[in-house]
């Protein structure tokens, strides 16, 4: 009887944790992504609009910003997500062709090293945020402390790849003997068979784990040169600045 009230207990106090870091995550998300837009965003300004959760709270924070200074933004969004934000609340929605020179993007990421480096994808979402940001002229990215790390792949072990549907066993072939590691097919969650990206296109995860001294540069240069690769979710050389929210409420800001 003792036992099973004190295992009781300690089940309790482990779904706690569980739910206090869930929220100190988020409050970190927030608190990251509030901090750049407040600093970034000006009147008359064209931003991409990344995807993912971080995202939206830099999106509910341009929105407040928006009414309350009147600016005028044009959004252009990477996702179907990150135009359904867009068209909730309210901000003014652009597109690529009408404005292919942007001046700023805002985008999460997966993992962020100390030269800015990223993984991203994880969401599904890689191919327009690559676009969108390589066409901006800053960007900026926004995230928990868990994203802040060394080198890629120090804790996310997993380099999503967006691939045509017809060439996704000869890249994973392919990309396994070149570089080691391993490709799996990502399935959908709620639907029998594999997730379809926003593009028509399926995403192969590799994994992989590199070191300091990987040259994911070369790497993800080798990997586009596969016919079928559509695009990696490695974004090398493109952020110019990093947010991440702090487990204490802080927040640590990473130049290039
Ligand atoms: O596919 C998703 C995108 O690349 C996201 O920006 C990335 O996964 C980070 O998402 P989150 O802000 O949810 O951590």
């Amino acid at each position: 009887m003792y036992l099973r009230r004190i295992a009781r207990n300690i089940k309790i106090l482990t779904k706690n944790l569980g739910t206090y870091s869930k929220m100190s995550l988020e409050s970190a998300k927030k608190t990251a992504a509030e901090q750049a837009v407040n600093e970034h965003v000006k009147d008359n300004l064209k931003i991409g609009i990344g995807s993912g959760s971080t995202i939206v709270y830099a999106v509910n924070r341009l929105a407040e910003r928006v009414k309350s200074e009147n600016l005028n933004v044009i959004c252009i969004p990477t996702s179907f997500q990150a135009k359904q934000l867009i068209l909730s609340k309210d901000l003014k929605l652009g597109e690529l062709e009408t404005y292919p020179e942007l001046d700023l993007a805002i985008d999460g990421a997966d993992e962020c090293d100390i030269d800015l480096n990223c993984i991203k994808g994880g969401g599904g979402c890689l191919l327009q945020e690559k676009i969108v940001a390589f066409n901006a002229k800053y960007l900026v990215i926004v995230a928990d402390h868990t994203k802040n790390s060394e080198f890629l792949t120090f804790n996310y072990k997993k380099i999503p790849i967006e691939v045509s549907p017809m060439a996704y066993v000869a890249i994973k072939n392919r990309v396994e003997s070149l570089f080691g590691g391993e490709l799996k097919l990502r399935m959908a969650l709620a639907k029998a068979g594999p997730c379809v990206t926003d593009n028509g296109n399926f995403i192969l995860d590799w994994f992989f784990e590199g070191s300091s001294k990987t040259d994911f540069d070369g790497i993800n240069r080798a990997i586009q040169m596969i016919p079928g690769v559509v695009d990696t979710g490695l974004f090398i050389g493109m952020a110019k600045q990093a947010y991440f929210g702090m487990p204490d409420g802080s927040v640590i800001e990473k130049h290039i």
